[in-house]
């Protein structure tokens, strides 16, 4: 009897305790970590540091005067090999980060190289190794997958005049968008990848900001019409794209004008009072635009591709950036797509049907890149793989949001809508009276623009 009751008084909660441990492993995965998993990690850690990395090839042999100490000061005959000074471990409630001092003779490549042994060796999903500054390295550690349910973290510091974090990365940090940093950016995906959930995290940071957004959805505005009240101009048919394109080329003219009687090398550089409004131009489905029927419209798409050029080649000065969306972007779309392509140095491709189109989004800036996307699963819709010029990639995947959501933010944020003249006739039309996103008008009739 005592035996049953002691098992009922001491079993019974810790079985609720064991159970409750694993919902929460499943449901709450944070939790978890933060309870069980970074205890267990940091242990884990710190008894097995200097043997995983003497397996890992991650020690040196000790210079000759830490060799001489050794045997002489602290008497002892055998001496080891050194592995990199651990000079902080900090917990978060995703993983943990570890920053490590390498000695001579180890560089940033070996630990890179080796974190798929560290990670099954410290038992976590994931160890990403950054380089921090010259002679130290910062190994990102999650403790489960943090891109099944996103979460952006919360923000820490203030980002730039023109940053938006936009993504979850797998190492648990946001993956923010720059556009001083990189002023063009190419979005590639199969259908149902994830592009539009992209585009609306995007313009959902954007709309918050100081700057001008110009819409160009030649599908009829299908995807953008809900961005329609943050819109300073809004084009859904390849006449109306090729007028924006060219107000923009003058818009963009004019403001060179500016800088030059400024003395300026970019817009940053100008006095505040004087300084116009950063433009971003969101181009969805890129392809429309490089469509042809017939010799008319192949003089009209030939123009707009080389009004792109001109914007992607010169316009980031003139604080005009480009985010184009397409669901492939190579040479058989006609001519000057690579040219522009090449502009375009930010990149986040999706999912996609073949390695032909991977390569056609990091091929040329991160090649070892192009494997991680052919990799993506169909059920996991936004995950994507980012990369930039410097050859650096990560995996990202966008929090979900719905078009409505999107659509209230771009109407909470209409006040914050310049007008701009050269770009007056493209001016979404927006009743006062607040309609469903979907019976938004357009745009007023456009005028001739050649
Ligand atoms: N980050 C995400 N997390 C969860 N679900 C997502 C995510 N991104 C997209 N999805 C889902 O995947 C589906 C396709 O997404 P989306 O419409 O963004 O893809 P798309 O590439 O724009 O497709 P299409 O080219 O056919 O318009 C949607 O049902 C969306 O809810």
């Amino acid at each position: 009897m005592t035996d049953l009751s002691t098992l009922w008084e001491v079993g019974l909660p810790l079985a609720g305790a064991g159970g409750g441990l694993g919902v929460a492993k499943v449901r709450a995965p944070r939790v978890y970590w933060s309870l069980v998993g970074l205890p267990v990690a940091r242990v884990r850690f710190a008894m097995t540091y200097r043997s995983t990395m003497d397996v890992c090839g991650l020690t040196v042999q000790p210079s000759r005067l830490r060799a001489f100490m050794v045997r002489t000061v602290a008497r002892r005959g055998d001496v080891q090999p050194v592995p990199p000074k651990v000079r902080r471990v900090r917990g978060s409630s995703t993983g943990m980060r570890v920053t490590l001092r390498l000695p001579a003779g180890l560089e940033p490549a070996d630990v890179m190289a080796s974190s798929e042994r560290l990670r099954h060796a410290w038992g976590v999903h994931s160890v990403n190794v950054v380089e921090t500054k010259p002679g130290y390295v910062e190994l990102r550690m999650t403790g489960y997958d943090v891109l099944r349910r996103v979460k952006m973290p919360r923000r820490k510091r203030s980002l730039g005049p023109l940053t938006v974090p936009v993504a979850l990365r797998e190492d648990g940090t946001a993956f923010v968008r720059d556009y001083l940093k990189v002023p063009h950016a190419l979005t590639l995906g199969a259908n149902q990848s994830g592009k539009s959930m992209y585009q609306r995290n995007l313009i959902a940071g954007l709309a918050r900001l100081d700057v001008a957004l110009v819409g160009i959805d030649c599908k009829r505005g299908v995807e953008q019409r809900g961005y329609a009240p943050r819109l300073s101009a809004f084009a859904i048919t390849p006449d109306e794209a090729s007028g924006v394109l060219d107000a923009l080329v003058g818009e963009m003219e004019e403001r060179f004008d500016l800088l030059s009687e400024h003395g300026a090398a970019d817009i940053w550089a100008l006095p505040e009072k004087v300084r116009p409004v950063p433009i971003v131009l969101l181009v969805d489905e890129v392809a429309e635009l490089f469509l042809v029927t017939g010799k008319k419209d192949e003089e009209r798409r030939d123009r707009m591709v080389t009004q792109m050029i001109r914007l992607g080649q010169m316009a980031r000065a003139a604080g005009i950036f480009l985010e184009i969306c397409g669901q492939r972007f190579g040479s058989d779309l006609g001519k000057g797509a690579t040219t522009l392509r090449a502009q375009l140095t930010g990149r986040v491709v999706h999912r996609v049907n073949d390695k032909q189109t991977a390569d056609m989004g990091l091929g040329d800036i991160a090649p070892d890149a192009v494997v991680a996307v052919t990799t993506i699963p169909p059920d996991k819709p936004g995950v994507a793989v980012a990369g930039d010029s410097s050859g650096g990639w990560s995996r990202i995947r966008t929090p979900e949001l719905t078009a409505t959501e999107a659509a209230a933010i771009c109407t909470e944020y209409a006040h914050l809508t310049p007008a701009l003249p050269a770009l007056a006739p493209y001016r979404p039309v927006i009743p006062a009276q607040a309609p469903p996103v979907e019976s938004i008008p357009l745009v007023k009739p456009v005028p001739a623009t050649d």
